[in-house]
């Protein structure tokens, strides 16, 4: 069976998946949402020119004064009265200039005696210290995209344009399961043969900081009904996430299961390591992901598909991780007929590979905070090469 490359495979996924409706919320709960319609600015930032500085509004070319201090300004203040010939106006940081005055001059170069202000320093370009009427935003501009994230400089910007509430994505809905006869719950005593479950856990926090919201529907037994009962249970949400059983095994029940629970599968096995028996697919509305039980498996397909899967439903316009570079501070071997995400970890010498490259390797996994991306049949590569990364932090 051919396996299909990464790319194909995420893009294929986001064709599953529907946007989910918009809803308006108040600013302060956007934070890490994604914004359902572009953000125009409703005012002009700044509403008229402002002093930049704590000091002494005046037109440059009547330098050196001196100047009769006429009046003053404050931000919030009343607008101060125009300037007459050789008057200054005191003024204060984030204040408005009267008519006239093009400068300003800061108090610590200021002297000031019996009311008259003297420079204290070499003359002023015109237009210093002072920043000018919409120079930030001008009313009417599209401040924000569709699609873009809400962090806090996004959210800074759209309440100074004017807004108190903002239109954003969805947020998803998500049911876990972890399948295996082998798993007990975290925490629980561990007998001979059994093996605490860290997927839905580990999923959880993966997913924690997105706009989503987790309900782990716990451990289903390697049972043919048992699974498929649980598939069904699940598709409530907007998003089904299985790990394990995803292999070829006489007890990787999910693909026969999901067929018995009316899913439809499109796609199953992927070019990628770790990861490899990765599938999805919908049932009835909702969009299935099948990632491999392996914990680093998991971990990975979790990363690079369903969490770009979440923040497309929730409206992301840039839902995949962003790649840089790096270069290898240590050699590092040939890879296979798959492409490579080899945890890895950087340093002021470069990115380095973890020692364990195993799917279950979770002490080398905790060590990552970065995964090399190198394609399937790539040569042997030397220190000091560059080579693709995806962070993990
Ligand atoms: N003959 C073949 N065998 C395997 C192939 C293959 O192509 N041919 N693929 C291998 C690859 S690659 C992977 S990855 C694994 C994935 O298999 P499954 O998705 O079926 O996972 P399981 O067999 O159920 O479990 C694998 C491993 O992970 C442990 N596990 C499972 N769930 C959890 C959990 N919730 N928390 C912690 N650990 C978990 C499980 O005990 C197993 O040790 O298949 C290879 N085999
Ligand atoms: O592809 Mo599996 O995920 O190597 O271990």
């Amino acid at each position: 069976m051919t396996l299909l490359p990464v790319a194909e495979a995420q893009a294929r996924l986001l064709t599953l998946a529907r946007q989910l409706p918009a809803e308006r919320l108040p600013i302060a709960q956007c934070a890490g949402r994604w914004l359902a319609e572009d953000v125009l600015a409703l005012r002009s930032q700044p509403w008229a020119d402002l002093s930049a500085m704590d000091g002494y509004a005046i037109r440059a070319a009547e330098w050196p004064g001196p100047w009769w201090i006429a009046g003053e300004s404050t931000a919030g203040g009343a607008v101060p009265a125009p300037l007459a010939p050789g008057e200054c106006c005191r003024i204060f940081t984030g204040a408005p200039l009267p008519e006239g005055a093009d400068t300003v001059l800061i108090q610590e170069d200021a002297a000031v005696e019996h009311g008259a202000l003297n420079p204290a320093c070499a003359p002023l370009a015109k237009g210093r210290n002072v920043r000018p009427a919409a120079s930030d935003f001008q009313a009417g501009q599209r401040l924000l995209g569709a699609g873009a994230g809400l962090g806090a400089a996004q959210i800074a910007l759209a309440v100074l344009g004017g807004h108190g509430a903002l239109s954003v994505g969805g947020r998803p809905r998500i049911a876990l399961l972890s399948t295996g006869n082998e798993l007990v719950p975290p925490g629980a005593p561990v007998p001979p043969g059994s093996l605490p479950s860290s997927n839905a856990p580990m999923l959880a926090a993966m997913l924690g900081g997105l706009a989503c919201d987790v309900t782990d529907l716990g451990i289903v037994p390697d049972n043919l009904d048992a699974m498929t009962g649980a598939l069904e249970q699940a598709a409530k949400a907007d998003i089904i996430v299985s790990t394990g059983g995803a292999s070829v095994g006489d007890h990787d029940l999910v693909r026969p299961a999901f067929a018995k629970a009316g899913g439809s599968l499109d796609f199953w096995k992927i070019r990628m390591r770790p990861g490899k028996p990765l599938m999805a697919g919908h049932l009835g509305d909702a969009v299935f992901l099948g990632l491999p039980g392996n914990p680093v498996s998991a971990f990975v397909t979790a990363y690079l598909f369903l969490l770009p899967l979440v923040r497309h439903m929730a409206g992301a316009a840039a839902p995949f991780p962003p790649a840089s570079t790096a270069t290898l501070a240590a050699p590092l071997p040939a890879t296979g007929e798959r492409d490579d995400y080899l945890r890895a970890c950087r340093s002021g010498n470069g990115v380095v590979s973890v020692t364990s490259q195993d799917s279950a390797a979770t002490c080398a996994l905790a060590q990552a905070d970065c995964l090399i991306v190198r394609p399937a049949r790539s040569p042997a590569a030397d220190a000091g090469e560059t080579v693709t990364i995806l962070p993990l932090t």
